[in-house]
């Protein structure tokens, strides 16, 4: 059995985090297992506003403990942390024992609050986790953030975005253009320190889906813990993300989700 490892939030309506990377792992038929670091709830009365709320980090101390001693496991996928004391808990755990894949899906905000509720954690994340990725996984603006460049036109900027936010660290940076990037295809590139690799699916329609960027992240760290090579593992991911928003799901919530069911091995 291969086992993948998921630290991240739950999001209250299933739609992001650690209940979609866990449905991600399932349907790619490896053994998923999970760490809580906080719970993101929404608020219907009033208009779906978002609530964080951490959990304590002797808390996560102890799911790490019991999660690393019930299996042996060697890939983890790193989600929402969201505070500076869970991310120096995390960061001290990931170091304590060795691992072949550190995914870093570096969520600095969610879809639909402020860029800038988040910031306070932004320095933190990087110094004590993205140092340590073996692959990252930053969306448009978290590609912005990390780089520090102005705009993202071209796929040679999705390039040199994953050349420099490498300089942190991480071995390998998949860039995803997503929605705000110009033209008709959804555009990834992925630089593995050597080359760069680009994959494209067309556009399925003009908005933000939530749990695209976990579902993607979620299906790299499954195929890469079956043993998969990178490249081929982003490619099936992609394939995931694809089919999932193709067939997403609408609720009662102003936002659609990713169907994680939808991907044909
Ligand atoms: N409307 C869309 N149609 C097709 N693919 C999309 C669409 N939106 C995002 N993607 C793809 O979904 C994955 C997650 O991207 P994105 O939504 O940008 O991440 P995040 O959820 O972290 O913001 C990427 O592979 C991206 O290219
Ligand atoms: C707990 C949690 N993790 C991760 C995310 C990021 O989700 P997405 O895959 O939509 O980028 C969110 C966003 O709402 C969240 O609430």
């Amino acid at each position: 059995m291969n086992f993948a490892y998921t630290i991240a939030g739950s999001e209250a309506a299933g739609v992001a985090g650690l209940q979609v990377d866990l449905k991600t792992f399932h349907e790619l038929g490896v053994y998923g297992l999970g760490t809580l670091t906080c719970i993101v709830t929404m608020h219907p009365d009033d208009d779906w506003s978002h609530s964080f709320t951490p959990i304590a980090p002797g808390l996560i101390s102890d799911q790490f403990d019991a999660a690393t001693a019930a299996f042996d496991l060697d890939t983890v996928k790193i989600g929402m942390l969201g505070t500076v004391p869970t991310i120096e808990t995390v960061a001290e755990k990931l170091r304590s024992r060795p691992w072949k894949n550190i995914v870093v899906d570096p969520v600095l905000i969610c879809k639909g609050q402020e860029p800038g509720q988040a910031f306070d954690t932004d320095a933190a994340l990087r110094r004590e986790v993205l140092s340590q990725a073996t692959v990252t996984t930053p969306n448009h603006f978290e590609a912005l953030t990390l780089s520090g460049m102005e705009s993202f036109t071209t796929v040679d900027d999705l390039i040199e975005a994953g050349q420099r936010i490498a300089e942190h660290g991480p071995k390998a940076v998949v860039v995803k253009g997503g929605i705000d990037f110009p033209g008709d295809d959804a555009v990834d590139v992925l630089w593995d320190g050597h080359e760069a690799t680009v994959y494209r699916a067309p556009k399925v329609g003009d908005h933000r889906v939530n749990g695209a960027g976990c579902t993607l992240a979620a299906a790299i760290t499954a195929e890469l813990a079956k043993g998969t090579d990178l490249k081929e593992a982003v490619q099936i991911a992609k394939d995931v993300v694809t089919a999932g928003i193709e067939h997403r799901i609408s609720g009662h919530a102003p936002f659609d989700t990713v169907w994680q069911g939808a991907y044909q091995h």
